[in-house]
């Protein structure tokens, strides 16, 4: 593997996924091929679960990290071209060259703008970094897409299902939120989800919150979200902000909030979120804090999602 961007940089998901839960099985398995290995890890956004899961998935491997909070840490970065940098220190060109002299694999987080659509759909930044990076890159969630946070999806559906031995119903479901959020996380769990093909998958949210069609396609998408519920085997709750009216946030209305009165619809559904989640205003506390709420779950194959990508990229560099 060259870099990892979304789904489409793995050749076989489902292969991906065993050798992952394999890792998970036997973490250290690997740790000689990170000898004299550095990941970097840089974030141009906050992060709690991806900075420190991907630390450990490197310590796993035998490989040592540095990592750069790029707004905490840094000079201010010019992100466009041509600029006369009046008001910022240094060029995202020099930046990302140098720290990849200093790693073997870098790893970026760049949210997007929310305010030009166009920008954020061509991924501008993350393509910017990858042209610029003399090592393989890692999208730790970029302008559009979330893979390593994904790939832990279903990593973790994979486990409830014995592997998807059993059909399943997997329905996600936009969830009201005080703040114009990415569409990344709900981009990439479609993206990848639609590549099982074990799964029948349900996309409910209000109207004008469709997500682009290059991302939901072949899902079933309805705008009544009890109706979704029906039958279902595993809620996602994630909320984004228009698509078509790009970044703006039209629905505040509460009832969208996943309740446990809600969750008596489906067929005992486990309950996902990426987190971080706001408590009551995304989810109830009872339904977070159920038997059927799997979201340490998720965040514990985060560890191993990232791992087996940082391998399969060690592995192609030897
Ligand atoms: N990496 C996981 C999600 C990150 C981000 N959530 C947030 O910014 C929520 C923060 C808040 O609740 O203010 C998102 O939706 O893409
Ligand atoms: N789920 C996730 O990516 O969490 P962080 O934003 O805390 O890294």
């Amino acid at each position: 593997m060259k870099k990892f961007f979304s789904v489409e940089d793995v050749v076989d998901i489902y292969d991906l996924i065993k050798e992952a839960l394999l890792l998970k099985k036997n973490p250290y398995s690997f740790q000689h091929i990170g000898k004299n290995k550095t990941i970097g890890l840089v974030f141009f956004n906050p992060s709690l679960r991806t900075r420190i899961s991907c630390q450990k998935a490197a310590f796993n491997l035998g490989c040592s990290t540095w990592v750069l909070d790029i707004h905490r840490d840094s000079w201010t970065i010019e992100m466009d071209d041509g600029n006369v940098m009046n008001l910022t220190q240094e060029h995202l060109k020099e930046a990302i060259s140098v720290m990849s002299l200093y790693c073997d694999i870098l790893a970026v987080r760049t949210f997007p703008n929310l305010s030009d659509k166009n920008y954020d759909d061509q991924e501008i930044i993350f393509n910017k970094i990858l042209n610029y990076s003399r090592v393989p890159v890692v999208n730790m969630e970029s302008a559009t897409l979330h893979p390593l946070q994904s790939l832990a999806d279903v990593m973790t559906i994979a486990e409830y299902t014995s592997f998807f031995r059993k059909k399943c119903k997997v329905v996600l479901s936009w969830v009201p939120h005080v703040k114009s959020l990415p569409h990344s996380v709900a981009n990439s769990f479609a993206q990848w989800i639609s590549k099982i093909k074990q799964i029948d998958f349900t996309i409910t949210c209000p109207e004008r919150y469709n997500l682009h069609k290059k991302f939901s396609n072949g899902a079933y998408i309805t705008h009544h979200q009890n109706e979704a519920f029906i039958n279902a085997n595993f809620i996602y709750a994630k909320n984004w902000s228009s698509y078509l009216d790009y970044g703006k946030i039209l629905c505040k209305n509460p009832n969208w909030m996943i309740t446990e009165n809600k969750m008596k619809l489906t067929n005992q559904a486990k309950f996902m979120h990426c987190l971080p989640v706001r408590r009551n205003l995304v989810v109830e506390d009872a339904v977070l804090d159920s038997k059927y709420s799997i979201v340490l779950q998720q965040a514990k194959n985060r560890i191993y999602a990232s791992q087996i990508i940082f391998l399969r990229i060690l592995q192609s560099l030897s």
